[in-house]
């Protein structure tokens, strides 16, 4: 199975470099994995997501994504990867003044797609969601969950190579959360999407086979 996510000897840090999180870390993660990465509080999870999107680099080592170094990536570069990568955030980053089919069609908008494609997009995966009737309303004038919902939508709205969620269910129900876990779960199953999810707890409901990461230490460890 090709690699579409491979880490060689990867340190991580923060303040230029003198606050180590993960020390020579290495692991790989082929296309169609599903990943859960657990670990204490404050071991990095989050961490190693934002150096997956680019959001910190590596101090040490090598952390390719889909083929980029981001080690030595370029911003340009960094920015078409980032359109293959549906990331998700435990406080949804939406758009608060948009509507939530814009919020959902936001990375079709920025890869030029048609108002056409747009819209026939965003009432596709509200139905998915599960919030079809929600189309024109604002993000604030629905509940948590459903706002979770909002953000899984636009994160599924490209049909990513990865789909990065940190902590996606976090303070959901367990409907939200099921609808959720379905998603990924499909993404994952019929599109050969590679899914990493950091989460405090892995869901007990689960059908697909799944790989489980820790960070404990400094180290990110493979359970088997
Ligand atoms: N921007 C930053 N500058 C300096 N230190 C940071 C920064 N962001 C996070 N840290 C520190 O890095 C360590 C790892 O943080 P991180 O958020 O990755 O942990 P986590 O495993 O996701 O924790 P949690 O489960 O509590 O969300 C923590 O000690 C945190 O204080």
């Amino acid at each position: 199975m090709s690699n579409v996510i491979s880490a060689k000897n990867l340190t991580l840090a923060y303040d230029n470099g003198r606050k180590e999180i993960i020390k020579n870390a290495n692991f790989s993660i082929g296309k169609g994995d599903f990943v859960f990465i657990t670990g204490p509080s404050g071991s990095g999870k989050s961490t190693l997501l934002k150096a997956l999107y680019g959001q910190i680099r590596p101090k040490e080592g090598s952390l390719v994504v889909g083929g980029v170094d981001l080690a030595s990536v370029k911003a340009r570069k960094l920015q078409e990867l980032r359109t293959h990568l549906g990331i998700i955030f435990q406080d949804y980053k939406l758009i608060n003044e948009w509507t939530v089919a814009k919020n959902v069609v936001l990375p079709l908008m920025i890869a030029g797609y048609s108002i056409d494609v747009q819209n026939t997009q965003a009432h596709r995966l509200l139905k998915h969601v599960k919030l079809a009737e929600h189309a024109e309303k604002f993000p604030l004038e629905l509940s948590g969950g459903e706002q979770q919902r909002v953000g899984v939508a636009r994160a599924l709205a490209k049909n990513p190579v990865v789909i990065l969620a940190d902590e996606p269910t976090g303070n959901l129900d367990d409907y939200s959360s099921n609808v959720i876990w379905d998603l990924m779960e499909n993404a994952c199953q019929q599109l050969e999407t590679t899914v990493l999810v950091v989460t405090h707890k892995i869901p007990t409901i689960f059908s697909l086979p799944y790989r489980h990461f820790i960070i404990e230490s400094k180290g990110v460890y493979e359970v088997h």
